[in-house]
């Protein structure tokens, strides 16, 4: 299995180009189900969960081509099955946004229960109760969601008790080919719901409010395929600004989105950073200081995010004192800590509150994670640890990392694959 060694690194510098964001590109390959022509997405990183959501396309019957150029072509014109294996299933969460659009247009479908994972429970009943009020008749049955619906679903009011991206991302898409108006309150707004909701809009779907909490659906009876840009990561350079700073290093990361990352460059400016963006460009300088701690609360867009949680958790164990780290989205997205702990951090895990002090430097050791941006904040820690860190089962990282050891090495940092 693929392990990556990190050694201590001078501060990073330079420009790292930002892929297309995983959680974006997810759930706008899953819309190609919707489209009855070829349907042309671009900037779709090549990550292991692209693979595993073009590999489940193919199983529904869809052609799927991985193309140059980051972009995949799908069309849906012998797509013939209608249901998302276990075993595909259980290597990817994001595999339950293919239920909304087979039932929406094809009015059945079977998709095996996710299940919880690492962070947590991850629960699905907001996904299944707003299908089952725009007329899906739902069973869970053998491990399975079996769902169906007699001719189309209908427009429905629903009021989501808790912000949940999945199921805003899974009625949207349902809602679009609906009969009648949808109306989605309490609607999650992070921007790579807003991402699929203009590719569906693209796609002929009549869909207002975007980017707000609530967003209204008038269903149409087809929607067309079209050519969609998936936006940048903005996890992705969320985490590369934070690697740069704990290097007290001076790096500008290109092909990405400023105006989605607010809450996070407040914070990186808090710690002494000094942020100036472009259109398309963040540039981080810590003009070779030490970070200052900051406190940080996860919550829903715009507020902070939980997927930039783990590694503002470094960014306090090097920074100069104490930051108070409080997780509110997921109730055990604290795999990191113990890791950290053995590099030497120095942080009290009080329920789902960290209280992190401060450290100059950490110590390089064998770690592990378990989850995807654990093992991204690892690999941060490991370039501020005297030492070689290895950081193992680094599939975590390739479901949502592109390159990550190029990008790393193209920054001055020696970050390598070994075999
Ligand atoms: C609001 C939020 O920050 N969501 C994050 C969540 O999205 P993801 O779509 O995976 O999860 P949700 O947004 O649905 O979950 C948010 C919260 O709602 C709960 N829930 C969700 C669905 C449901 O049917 N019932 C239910 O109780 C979850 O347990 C969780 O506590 O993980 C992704 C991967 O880390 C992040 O990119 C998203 O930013
Ligand atoms: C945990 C993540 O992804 P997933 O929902 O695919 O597990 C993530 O993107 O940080």
């Amino acid at each position: 299995m693929d392990k990556l060694t990190i050694t201590a690194s001078k501060p990073l510098t330079g420009e790292v180009v930002i892929s297309g964001a995983k959680n974006a590109a997810l759930p706008i390959l899953m819309a190609g189900v919707l489209a009855q022509t070829d349907f042309i997405v671009s900037n779709v990183p090549n990550l292991r969960d692209v693979n595993t959501s073009c590999e489940l396309l193919r199983c529904l019957g869809a052609d799927v081509e991985q193309l140059e150029n980051s972009r995949v072509r799908i069309s849906t014109t012998n797509l013939n099955e209608y249901c998302a294996p276990y075993d595909l299933v259980k290597t990817m969460r994001a595999s339950i946004l293919i239920l909304g659009p087979l039932l929406a247009r094809y009015g059945t479908a079977d998709v095996s229960l996710p299940g919880g994972c690492a962070i947590g429970a991850r629960p699905v009943n907001l996904h299944l109760h707003g299908l089952e009020l725009m007329g899906a008749k739902i069973e869970v049955k053998e491990g399975y969601i079996k769902a169906r619906v007699d001719g189309r679903l209908k427009g429905a009011h629903i009021f989501m008790d808790m912000v949940s991206v999945g199921a805003t991302e899974n009625l949207l898409m349902a809602a679009s080919l609906a009969e009648g108006t949808t109306v989605i309150e309490n609607a999650a707004r992070e921007p790579e719901v807003t991402d699929l909701a203009n590719c569906l809009i693209a796609m002929g779907a009549k869909i207002s409010g975007v980017g707000t909490a609530t967003l209204t659906i008038e269903g149409v009876e087809r929607l067309s395929g079209c050519e969609y840009r998936v936006m940048p990561d903005r996890i992705e350079t969320g985490s590369f600004l934070v690697a740069a700073a704990v290097t007290r290093g001076k790096i500008r990361c290109v092909s990405a989105d400023p105006s989605a990352l607010e809450a996070v460059l407040l914070k990186l400016e808090d710690a002494g950073a000094t942020i100036t963006t472009g259109e398309d460009w963040i540039e981080l300088d810590m003009h070779g200081k030490r970070p200052k701690a900051v406190n940080i609360k996860t919550a829903p867009y715009p507020a902070f995010p939980t997927d930039m949680q783990a590694q503002f958790c470094v960014l306090n164990a090097l920074a100069e004192g104490t930051g108070r780290v409080t997780e509110t989205i997921f109730e055990n997205r604290f795999m990191h800590v113990p890791e950290m702990s053995r590099m030497g951090a120095n942080i009290e895990l009080e329920g789902n509150t960290c209280i992190i002090h401060g450290i100059e430097r950490l110590n390089g050791a064998q770690v592990m994670a378990t989850d995807l941006r654990a093992s991204a904040s690892l690999v941060i820690a490991g370039l501020m640890a005297d030492g070689i860190t290895t950081v193992d089962r680094i599939y975590h990282l390739d479901r949502g990392y592109e390159h990550i050891e190029a990008k790393f090495q193209g920054l001055g940092a020696e970050v390598i694959r070994v075999k």
